[in-house]
Order: structure tokens, then sequence, then C-alpha cells
């Protein structure tokens, strides 16, 4: 039970990576401001949050069952909260995809957006009529820069989290209205379970569909790329952790937050030049002229967009 003046923290997704740290970091606030909701699919996982989460455990952190993908799972959850009064949601739970899309069916695609959209829609739609009846709330989505600009082999994943944004950009002025904020946590590679799960799906794969040489193009040169960004630019979850912290903590919390500065050049191409070219032609450089030049590139990108589409983000890590 929330003491009166803690804020109910309702977060999705906590069995490992970013939403296990947001949980722990929240219910082990000093100033205790947070009642922390950590729920998940599958209970049988809760061994790593509850170790993690020590002394907090049923006391600040409280851990629940809740499948995204299943309205009753949603109702379950939300009817075993106090008045079912929730202040911020973080929708966190998502699931990633890479590979040819010749290779990958529309079924599996739709699995993408089933949790990706549909499973922060439901939260959503669950808890917006009684924010709106208090007057009050915070809807956080953990987003990603893959929802603000296109990455190569990323094509679904990109689709479902540009949705999300989309439906977010939406909903949040009239929201203001009713004194509700949304906020997009956009963070770029980070060193979780995710890019484990993700080389996993792929080693099994034989890409049935696909071309020879797509799959050379992903297989030789994407997956080598792809993980000397993870190794060169990741951050931790804890640091995505405290950027979704930060941005909790604001008086007026903002729509978007980019937390890895050195990804800024990457998105601002886009503002840059909106005919899609430079965006287009500097990850293929990137990408096929990859190796000593990739470095200079990007050094050359925060250059070129001269910082000035930097707003306070935190440094790297
Ligand atoms: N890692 C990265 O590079 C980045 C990740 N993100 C986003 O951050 C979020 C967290 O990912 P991250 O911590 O890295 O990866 P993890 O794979 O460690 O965490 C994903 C979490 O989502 C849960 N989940 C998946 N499907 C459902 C569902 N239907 N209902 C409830 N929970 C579900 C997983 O549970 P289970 O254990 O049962 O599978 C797991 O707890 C995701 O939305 C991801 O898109 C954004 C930018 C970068
Ligand atoms: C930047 C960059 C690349 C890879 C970026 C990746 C892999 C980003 C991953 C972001 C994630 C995982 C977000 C999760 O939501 C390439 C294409 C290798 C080369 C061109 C520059």
């Amino acid at each position: 039970m929330a003491s009166d003046g803690q804020k109910v923290v309702l977060i999705t997704g906590c069995s490992s990576g970013i939403g296990l740290r947001l949980a722990v970091q929240l219910a082990s606030d000093p100033l205790k401001r947070f009642h922390v909701i950590a729920t998940m699919r599958n209970l049988s996982k809760k061994g790593k949050l509850e170790e993690a989460a020590g002394a907090t455990l049923n006391k600040t952190l409280h851990i629940a069952q809740l499948d995204v993908c299943y309205d009753e799972s949603v109702t379950q959850c939300l009817s075993s909260i106090q008045a079912g009064r929730v202040d911020i949601v973080v929708n966190n739970a998502g699931v990633g995809k890479i590979g040819p899309v010749e290779s990958l069916s529309i079924e599996e695609m739709k699995t993408i957006f089933e949790t990706n959209l549909f499973g922060v829609v439901r939260m959503i739609k669950a808890l917006l009529p009684d924010m709106k009846k208090r007057q009050s709330g915070h809807i956080v989505v953990m987003s990603s820069v893959i929802g603000l600009q296109g990455v190569v082999f990323n094509d679904v994943y990109a689709a479902s989290k540009f949705a999300i944004e989309g439906f977010c950009e939406s909903l949040a002025v009239q929201l203001l209205k009713f004194n509700i904020y949304v906020s997009m946590i956009e963070p770029g590679p980070v060193n979780t379970e995710f890019e484990m799960k993700l080389m996993e799906e792929v080693s099994q794969s034989e890409f049935p569909g696909a071309d020879p040489v797509t799959v050379q193009y992903f297989k030789d040169v994407y997956l080598p790329a792809s993980h000397d960004i993870f190794m060169t630019m990741g951050q931790t979850p804890d640091a995505i952790a405290q950027a979704t912290m930060k941005v909790i903590s604001m008086e007026r919390p903002v729509f978007r937050y980019q937390t890895n500065v050195l990804y800024t050049p990457l998105i601002a191409m886009k503002y840059a030049d909106n005919t899609g070219n430079l965006s287009v032609r500097t990850f293929y450089n990137l990408l096929f002229n990859h190796g000593t030049m990739f470095k200079i590139s990007l050094t050359l990108l925060r250059i070129i967009t001269c910082n000035c589409f930097r707003s306070g983000e935190i440094s790297p890590n």
C-alpha cells in the first residue's frame, strides 16, 4: 500500500534489463518518493529482480504479473492496485527484431507490433480514464532512437517504435488539457539481454526467401558493425534508468528525451536535410565503408550537425 505523498509507479517488463534496473532505482529512492509495482509476464523469472531489490522488496517494490499482450492480464493486475491509482506508468516491455525483410513473415512482424505498439496502447487505454478523472498522471514510454531514425536491417522494429512515437505525439496534446504528461525515453544501444536475444534468434535462421547477397550484407557487414556500435556506444541499463528517473522527477516532464549524446548526430541529420539523402547516404557510408572511416565520420558528423540539435542530454554511460 502506498503511503501518502508517495507516487505509485507501474513498470512493465521488469524481469531483466532496463525495466529491472529502473524498478530497483525508483524503489531505492532515498526520499522514498515512489511505491513501485514492478510487473513481468512470467513470474518464474522474478528471482533476478527479487535479488536486486534487496531490502526494498515488499516495502517500496512490489512484484506483480502483467503481460501487455493480454487484456485480462492488464485488468487483473490493475484490479489488485489500491483504488486502481497509478500516478506514473513506464511502458518498458518491448521486443526487438533484425534481419532481411524477405525472410520475416507478416505473422512475425505482427508479434513485434503486438508488444511494442499495442502493448503500450493497451496500458494507456486501461489507465487513461482514472488519470483523467484525477486530472493527473505521467505516461512514460521506453521508445528508442530507432523510433526517430531507422536503422538498416531493423525495419520492423523501427516501424513499431515509429508507430508508438506517432501515437504518443498525437495523444500528448489533448492529455495536457487533463494535466497528464507523456514522455518518450529514446536510448541508443544499451547493453542488456536485448542484443543477445537478437543474436540468438539470427544464429538459428537460414533466412528463407532472402537472396545470398542480402544475407551476406546482413551477416558479414551489418552484424559486426552493429556489435561494434553496442561495444563503443552502448550505455548501461542503469544509465537509462537514471535518465528515466530524471524525467519522472521533472516538474513539467519533457515529451522526448534521448539518453546518449553520441547518437544525436545520427538523428540530427534527418532535420539537417529534409530530402533524407544525408541520412541515407551517411548510414550507407558508415555501414559499407565501415572500419577506420567509421570513427572519423562519427566525429565529423558531430561537427557537421554543430551540436545545434543537442539539448541537455546526460553524458553517455
Ligand atoms: N537494449 C537496447 O539497446 C535498447 C532497448 N530499448 C527498449 O527498452 C525496453 C527494454 O528492453 P531491454 O531492457 O534492453 O531488453 P530486455 O530484453 O532485457 O527486456 C525486455 C523486457 O520486456 C519484457 N517483455 C517482452 N514482452 C512482454 C510482454 N508481452 N509483456 C510483458 N513484458 C514483456 C521481457 O520479459 P521476458 O523476460 O518475459 O521476455 C523483458 O522483461 C524495450 O522496449 C526496448 O525496445 C530501447 C533502446 C535501446
Ligand atoms: C549507428 C550505426 C549503425 C548501427 C546502429 C545500431 C545497431 C543501433 C541500435 C540501436 C538500438 C538497439 C536501439 C534499440 O531500440 C550501423 C548500421 C551498424 C552502421 C551505421 C551507423
